[in-house]
C-alpha cells in the first residue's frame, strides 16, 4: 500500500484542535469536514479524467472532465459518516456506497453489520471514508469487499492512522492485484492494550456521535 501523509500546516493545525479533549462535538464535526476536504484534495491526484472540449466565449479550448463512471466513494459506518459530505462537495457526481462496520472491543475484530455497495464495480475507482485507521482490521475488510466486487483502484482516507495497522493492511493486501493507497493527515506512534490510538483523538465516533453504548 502506498502512503501519503499530508504534510500542510493548515492540516496539522485542524488536526491539533480535533485531538483536543476539550473539544465539542459541533467543533469536531465541522473540523472533520474541513480536514476531509483537504485531505481529498490530495487523494484526487490520480481520479481519472479524459479529454473533452468547450467552447469559451473567445474561443475553442480543451480540457478534461471525470470519465464515467464516476468514482465510488465509500463511507465506513458510523465514523466515516462524518467524512461523507466534505468529500462529496468535491466530487459531486460521485456515487455512494455504505458500509457499516464496527470494531468488537474486546477481540478488536471488525464485524460487519451494513453492506449497500453496487454489485458490479468493474473498473471503478473507490475512495474509502474512515477517521480511524487503528489495527486495521476494519479497512482490510472494506477493501476485501470492494475488491470482491472488481474494484480496480482505491484509495483509503484517513485521519489518523497508526503504523501496526498498515502494515497488518500490507499484510493482508499482499497477493492483490489492485492499487491501494492510503492518504492520512498523520501516523501516530502506536496503539495502546485496547487498541486505541495514541495519542490519537479517542473514540472518533463517539465525538461524532455520541456514545454508542
Ligand atoms: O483499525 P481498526 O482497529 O479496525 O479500528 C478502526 C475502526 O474503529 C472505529 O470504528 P468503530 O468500530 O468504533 O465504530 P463506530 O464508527 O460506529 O464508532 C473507526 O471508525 C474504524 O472504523
Ligand atoms: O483510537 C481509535 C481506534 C479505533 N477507533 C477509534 O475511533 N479510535
Ligand atoms: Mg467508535
Amino acid at each position: 500500500m502506498r502512503v501519503h501523509v499530508v504534510d500542510h500546516p493548515l492540516v496539522s493545525h485542524k488536526l491539533t484542535t480535533l485531538r483536543d479533549q476539550g473539544t465539542d462535538s459541533p467543533t469536531f464535526r465541522r473540523l472533520v469536514d474541513e480536514l476531509v476536504t483537504l485531505l481529498a484534495y490530495e487523494a484526487t491526484r490520480d481520479v481519472r479524467v479524459e479529454p473533452t472540449e468547450v467552447q469559451t466565449p473567445v474561443a475553442p479550448a480543451t480540457g478534461v472532465r471525470l470519465v464515467t463512471p464516476a468514482p465510488l466513494v465509500v463511507p465506513i459506518l458510523r465514523a466515516g459518516l462524518g467524512m461523507l459530505d466534505g468529500m462529496v462537495r468535491l466530487l459531486p457526481t460521485a456515487e455512494v456506497g455504505f458500509l457499516g462496520m464496527a470494531r468488537n472491543e474486546e477481540t478488536l475484530e471488525a464485524m460487519t453489520y451494513a453492506e449497500r455497495l453496487p454489485a458490479d464495480l468493474s473498473g471503478r475507482q473507490c475512495y474509502v471514508l474512515d477517521p480511524m485507521l487503528a489495527t486495521g482490521g476494519t479497512l482490510a475488510a472494506a477493501i476485501h469487499f470492494l475488491v470482491d466486487r472488481g474494484a480496480d483502484h482505491i484509495t483509503a482516507i484517513c485521519l489518523l492512522s497508526a503504523p501496526e495497522g498498515v502494515e497488518r493492511v500490507d499484510q493482508e493486501l499482499s497477493g492483490l492485484q489492485v492499487p491501494v493507497t492510503l492518504v492520512t493527515a498523520a501516523m501516530d506512534e502506536r496503539l495502546d492494550d485496547k487498541g486505541y490510538i495514541v495519542p490519537g483523538l479517542g473514540d472518533a465516533g463517539d465525538r461524532l456521535y455520541g456514545l454508542a453504548h
